[in-house]
C-alpha cells in the first residue's frame, strides 16, 4: 500500500513522515492553507531521503509555472489537480518528473490516458477534508491510483477495504487545523494505511 502524506510545510512533520515510513511527501505550490512558495519546498525536500517522492501540488496553473515552480523546489513529481487537458501532462513530459493528475469520479479514471505515471481519485473539492462515498469508484480506476478525499487514521481501513486503490493520500486527516499538521496523526496514517493492506 502505497502511503503519502500531502501538504506539508513543517521540517519536524516533513521527518516524521518519512519515519513514519510514507512512500510519498506533497508540498503545496497552489492556493491553499497549505501553500509553500518554492523556496520553502526546497529547504523541506532537503530533508527527504531518495526513496521517497517529493511532490509539487498544483491546481491550474500553466505548464511553464508548474515547471518553474518545481524545478526551483527541486521537486521529484507534480500533481495536477483540476481540468488539465492533455497537452498541459505532454508540455511536462520530458522533464524526468513523475506526472500525477489528480481529479474526481466523474472523470477519465485510467491511469495514463494523459500519458500520466500516477493517477489520484480525490473528492470533488481537493484538500477539503470532505470524506465521499469512495466505494462508488471500486474496480473503476485502471493502473496506478491513490484514494484521496476525507482520510484520516480512523477511517482509512475503511476506506481501503471499500475502494481497493493501490495507495492512500491525505492531508486534512492528519491536522488539527487548516494547514496545522500533527506528528502523531501522521504516525497513525501511515499505520493504519499498511495494516489494512496486509
Ligand atoms: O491540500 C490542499 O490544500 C490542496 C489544495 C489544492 C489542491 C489539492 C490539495 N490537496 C490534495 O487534496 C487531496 C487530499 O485532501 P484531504 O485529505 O481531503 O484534505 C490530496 O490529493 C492532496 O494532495
Amino acid at each position: 500500500m502505497h502511503v503519502k502524506i500531502c501538504g506539508l510545510s513543517e521540517p519536524g512533520h516533513v521527518e516524521t513522515a518519512v519515519e513514519a515510513g510514507a512512500d510519498a511527501i506533497g508540498f503545496v505550490l497552489t492556493r491553499s492553507p497549505r501553500r509553500v512558495t518554492p523556496e520553502r519546498a526546497a529547504e523541506l525536500a532537503a530533508l527527504v531521503p531518495d526513496h521517497v517522492l517529493t511532490v509539487g501540488v498544483f491546481r491550474g496553473e500553466d505548464p511553464a509555472e508548474v515547471r518553474a515552480a518545481t524545478l526551483a523546489a527541486g521537486l521529484r513529481a507534480v500533481q495536477l489537480h483540476g481540468h488539465h487537458p492533455h497537452a498541459d501532462f505532454t508540455a511536462l513530459k520530458g522533464l524526468g518528473l513523475t506526472l500525477v493528475r489528480a481529479v474526481d469520479a466523474e472523470a477519465d479514471l485510467r491511469c495514463g490516458a494523459y500519458d500520466e505515471d500516477l493517477l489520484i481519485v480525490d473528492a470533488p473539492r481537493p484538500g477539503s477534508g470532505e470524506p465521499w462515498d469512495w466505494a462508488a469508484v471500486r474496480g473503476r480506476p485502471s493502473g496506478r491510483w491513490l484514494l484521496a478525499g476525507g482520510l484520516d487514521p480512523a477511517n482509512v481501513a475503511t476506506a481501503i477495504e471499500a475502494a481497493r486503490p493501490w495507495g492512500v493520500d491525505v492531508s486534512s486527516g492528519v491536522e488539527v487545523a487548516p494547514g496545522v499538521k500533527d506528528s502523531g496523526l501522521i504516525r497513525a496514517f501511515v499505520a493504519a494505511a499498511r495494516g489494512a493492506a496486509r
